[in-house]
């Protein structure tokens, strides 16, 4: 596991506890803590403490059969080349992170066979002490071969991944999920930081609900021109799924501003902003989320 931050922490503390052999790539603050404190996981699904095994960058190790990446966009560059030494021909990389740009990069480092699909739901985070805490009953983690083929190293993913006490599942349009995902996030993350508000009282404003459907629509215009691979009616049916989450569902970019941290903007915003511009796209909301954000980011 690339890194464990609150989601990689998460699923690899839960996989741990299944059983499987998980090591975690992590740097040299976090790797004082956890050898501190171990790995503590507090879930509303049972909490869960391990002992990591941990490696940091540039110690012997053979290489992975599978690498997941959990840390943020603006940490990608880094670690590709933090574990490059430990990916073999044969390594499967399975990346976490929010958003698509991150496919493209990955693919050019590891090359086209490496890389497979990935995704999560959950709302996790880690607090002052390093204790990755998970809030909601969401803990999804879905995976799957970029072409949705059924592979043998897909099945074989699928055993050692299943069984877990989270839930982790094969797709076999992962792709697709990645879009709808980037398309939620985009939008989740732009109104909580733009109101700076968890997700129910925004919908209880009928202004706010209007807000998420006419920035959901914005970003499916974007998508649609990219020719993304997206369903029809994807606004509908991601404004529902936002009517559904939990009353008091923050983001990780709202938890990461609260925090003071560097936030993933460029890479969810920026990306598709990016290219509404050069496609003459107007996309007034996803500039007014992108602009509060990048102002919080000048301040920092
Ligand atoms: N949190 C959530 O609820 C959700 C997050 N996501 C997505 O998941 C991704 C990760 O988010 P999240 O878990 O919240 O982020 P965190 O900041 O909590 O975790 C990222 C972790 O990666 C580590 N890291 C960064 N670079 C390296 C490196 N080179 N080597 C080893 N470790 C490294 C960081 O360690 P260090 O302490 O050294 O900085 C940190 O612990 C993001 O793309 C986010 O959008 C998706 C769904 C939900
Ligand atoms: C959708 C949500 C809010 C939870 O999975 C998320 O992905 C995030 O906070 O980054």
């Amino acid at each position: 596991m690339a890194g464990a931050g609150a989601i990689g922490g998460y699923f690899g503390a839960r996989l741990a506890e299944k059983g499987e052999d998980i090591t975690f790539l992590v740097r040299s603050k976090r790797k004082e803590q956890l050898m501190r404190t171990g790995l503590n996981v507090q879930s509303v699904h049972g909490d869960v403490s391990i002992t990591p095994k941990l490696l940091t960058a540039g110690e012997e190790s053979d290489p992975f059969d599978v690498i997941i990446i959990s840390t943020k966009s603006y940490q990608l560059e880094d670690v590709m080349e933090d574990i490059k030494p430990y990916a073999a021909k044969g390594t499967v990389i399975l990346p976490l992170l929010n958003g698509i740009e991150h496919i493209t990069k990955l693919t050019h480092v590891f090359g086209d066979d490496a890389v497979i699909g990935g995704l999560c739901f959950i709302e996790t985070t880690l607090n002052s002490d390093g204790t990755i805490v998970q809030t909601s009953p969401i803990h999804e983690l879905k995976f799957g071969e970029r072409n949705g083929a059924q592979t043998e190293r897909i099945n074989r993913l699928e055993k050692v991944l299943g069984g877990t006490k989270a839930n982790i599942t094969m797709s076999s349009k992962i792709i697709q999920d990645m879009w709808h995902k980037y398309s939620f996030i985009t939008a989740m993350s732009g109104v909580t930081t733009l109101m700076r508000s968890a997700i129910g009282p925004i919908r209880e404003q009928e202004s706010g609900c209007r807000t998420i459907q006419m920035i959901l629509e914005e970003i499916y215009a974007v998508m649609l021109r990219l020719d993304a691979p997206v369903i029809e009616g994807l606004p509908s049916v991601q404004f529902k799924k936002m009517l559904e989450m939990d009353y008091g569902m923050k983001s990780s970019m709202q938890r990461d501003m609260e925090k003071s941290s560097l936030t993933e903007t460029d890479h969810l915003q920026g990306y598709l902003l990016q290219k509404a511009q050069q496609y003459e796209l107007n996309v007034p909301l996803l500039n007014a989320v992108y602009t509060n954000v990048k102002l919080y980011e000048a301040k920092r």
